[in-house]
């Protein structure tokens, strides 16, 4: 049976302005089963967030558009929603958790205010109610009841990333959609607050997208991992699959460009080049100009998708080129 709780196909999304037209998605296909958690991982620019806005059904237009592409979310194609359908959509079944927690907070109520407003926009409760259970919920992520009548700048940021998972989780999502949750957060804090959000996660059998720049966050705490490129999905598999056995030469240049803590550091190899500009992508593989297996069909032909659950995006296979 089809365990499907978000099926992308052929995305496109350009931020379209006078002066370019910016490819931010490129025909992203992606899929996600219940209670199963993936890392999106990409260098900056190459569409993550756009890519989550677009499920959010919340690019911001103009420049933004849609121009192609399906986005079903249990069944149903999210691109021809109402705002109506939108807005229940955002309070029932997605939420989303920004890099910067300000973006979800309003810095003149309390966070105690902020909660029970968010509870009575969704639930028939009373007010006492949707104060008990914000309160409940605030316990889950660890901020103690004597901080619900004060103000966002009242508490650290790690603090308020907590309030801001606590709200993101107050109607029961079936989908997070945590995008660089903890990259403004101090280093020792970020490790606190995933942890928070991997064991919610896995109560309450939710699936999540985690966006982010490091491949070590997502193998401790995803299933599976898509590598984002220029607006495309270049590889995508198991945490095992690609962590292994990696197949594009990108995935391939991303592991051997971060640091591990076990290997000699001095045989880190940077990526050549430099980050696409996603408003004059060159012919042919997106990635080609940078890719030192590059042929004469990578300058012309976009590649297909090869393999079956483990996917990657090249007319090649690694090793028949490494031979
Ligand atoms: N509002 C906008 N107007 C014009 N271009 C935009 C806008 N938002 C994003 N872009 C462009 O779209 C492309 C994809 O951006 P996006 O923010 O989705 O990437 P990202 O992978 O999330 O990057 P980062 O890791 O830096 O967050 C980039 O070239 C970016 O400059
Ligand atoms: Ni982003």
């Amino acid at each position: 049976m089809d365990n499907n709780i978000l099926e992308i196909k052929n995305l496109h999304v350009h931020y379209i302005t006078e002066d370019e037209t910016v490819r931010a998605v490129n025909g992203l296909n992606l899929s996600l089963q219940k209670g199963e958690s993936l890392g999106l991982v990409g260098e900056t620019g190459a569409g993550k967030t756009t890519t989550a806005l677009s499920i959010m059904q919340l690019v911001p237009y103009p420049p933004g558009v849609i121009t192609d592409g399906e986005i079903i979310f249990q069944g149903k194609n999210l691109i021809y929603n109402t705002d109506k359908e939108n807005q229940q959509m955002r309070g029932n079944g997605i939420s989303m958790i920004f890099q910067d927690p300000m973006t979800s907070l309003n810095p003149i109520m309390t966070i105690g205010e902020q909660l029970v407003e968010v509870i009575l926009t969704h639930k028939k409760v009373t007010k006492e109610e949707a104060k008990q259970q914000a309160i409940e919920l605030l316990k889950v992520v660890g901020v103690k009841e004597d901080r619900f009548n004060d103000y966002p700048h009242q508490f650290s940021g790690g603090m308020k990333q907590r309030v801001v998972i606590t709200m993101a989780l107050l109607c029961n999502p079936q989908l997070l959609i945590a995008d660089e949750p903890t990259t403004a957060l101090d280093v020792t804090i970020q490790a606190q607050v995933l942890d928070i959000i991997r064991e919610l996660q896995q109560k309450y059998n939710m699936s999540m997208i985690l966006i982010t720049h490091d491949l070590g966050v997502v193998a401790e705490t995803c299933d599976k991992v898509a590598i984002m490129y220029a607006g495309e999905i270049v590889e995508t598999g198991t945490i095992e699959e690609v962590y292994t056995n990696a197949k594009h030469p990108y995935t391939r240049g991303l592991f051997e460009s971060i640091p591990k803590l076990d290997e000699d550091n001095e045989k880190l190899i940077p990526i050549p080049g430099s980050t696409p500009n996603a408003a004059a992508l060159p012919d042919g593989c997106f990635f080609h100009p940078r890719c030192k297996y590059k042929q004469e069909i990578c300058e012309k032909v976009s590649p297909p998708v090869m393999g079956e659950g483990h996917c990657y995006k090249c007319h090649f296979s690694l090793f028949e080129k490494e031979q």
